[in-house]
């Protein structure tokens, strides 16, 4: 019985001492190393390999990342779970990296970026946090962090998720016929949610349509959920007043493209969150034991909803 890791060998090394300490049974495999694939009960990797049906015993798929958009299911057998990852470092590098976004966004750094360039010392109207609503697109593991992490500069916080939720100190939308009122109180919007069918493309000139002007968009789902010629639209036409972008479509953005120039747009290249080996180790490690214990893993995969 053995783990395979196929990924990054730094984090492999990682992986390779927790899992000698906490699971000595299990025999810990990196792909660089020759394997008998029929040993293989356990896989995390953040594609799937063509030839993943050799691993014919086959138990637990786990993502090396907090979003599985890059599995593509019907290659993998229907009795294989497939789990995402939650652990501490993801959530934490995400918790900064919105709060910094946010920020950014509310505080008009951009504006002063482009006035510093042009060597202009003027103060630009401000708005105080409380005037302020934070709308997050998605109410999952990142969102429900980020959230914790913002509530003590008292902005008004709500949120859209796919079912319905309840969250201290959040104003809770849900569902298709919920977005445009959640929309239209929200003032920096903030995209946390996994690509699937339903949210690629949501981001789109209609969406943009129902913010109230001035609103600004901070994205770190995923590139294909933003029709990227319609956010320059409605930044080019004074109705969104600014965006802080960690993904794209594609990625990396082309050389020359319009986004890299545009005032009102900040990229980063999606560095928002990544998975920390330390923490990471110990998640898996617990999630396998879960396993054997006969329980679900955390993060497990619902293949319908495809997150
Ligand atoms: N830029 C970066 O560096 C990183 C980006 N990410 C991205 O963040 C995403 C979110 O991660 P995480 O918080 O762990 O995900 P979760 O699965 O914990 O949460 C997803 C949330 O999105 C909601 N949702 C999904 N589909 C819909 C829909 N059709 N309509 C409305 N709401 C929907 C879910 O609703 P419900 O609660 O009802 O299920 C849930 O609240 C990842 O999938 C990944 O794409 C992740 C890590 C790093
Ligand atoms: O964990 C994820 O899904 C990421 O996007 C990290 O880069």
């Amino acid at each position: 019985m053995a783990f395979l890791f196929n990924s990054d060998a730094a984090r492999g090394a990682v992986f390779r001492e927790a899992f000698a300490c906490e699971l000595p049974d299990l025999e810990f495999y990196h792909c660089s190393e020759a394997i008998d694939p029929e040993k293989i009960r356990y896989l995390l990797t953040w594609n799937v390999p063509d030839d993943v049906s050799r691993f014919c015993n086959l138990e637990l798929l786990f993502s090396i990342g907090a979003g599985v958009d890059q599995f593509n299911p019907e290659t993998i057998p229907g009795h294989v779970k497939l789990v995402r990852m939650v652990e501490d470092g993801i959530i934490r590098m995400m918790q900064e990296y919105v709060v910094l976004g946010v920020l950014t966004l509310h505080r008009e750094m951009l504006a002063y970026q482009g006035q510093q360039r042009r060597g202009v010392w003027q103060a630009l109207p401000t708005s105080q946090a409380t005037d302020r609503r934070i709308g997050f697109l998605g109410l999952g593991m990142l969102a429900q962090a980020a959230i914790d992490r913002l509530k003590p500069f008292q902005f008004p916080i709500a949120a859209w998720s796919r079912s319905e939720k309840t969250v201290e100190g959040v104003t809770c939308f849900h569902g298709d016929a919920q977005l445009g009122n959640f929309l239209r109180g929200t003032n920096i919007l903030v995209c946390l949610l996994p690509l699937t069918e339903q949210t690629s493309g949501i981001l789109n000139a209609r969406l943009f349509s129902l913010l109230p002007a001035g609103a600004r968009l901070l994205h770190v789902g995923r590139g294909p959920q933003l029709d990227q010629g319609a956010l320059i639209e409605a930044l080019d036409s004074g109705h969104l007043a600014a965006a802080m972008l960690d993904v794209t479509d594609p990625e990396p953005l082309p050389d020359g493209h319009l986004l890299w120039s545009h005032p009102k747009v900040i990229i980063t290249p999606h560095i928002a969150s990544v998975t920390q080996p330390h923490t990471a180790a110990q998640s898996v490690i617990e999630n396998i034991r879960r396993h054997r214990a006969g329980r679900n893993p955390i993060g497990l995969v619902d293949r319908t909803l495809g997150y």
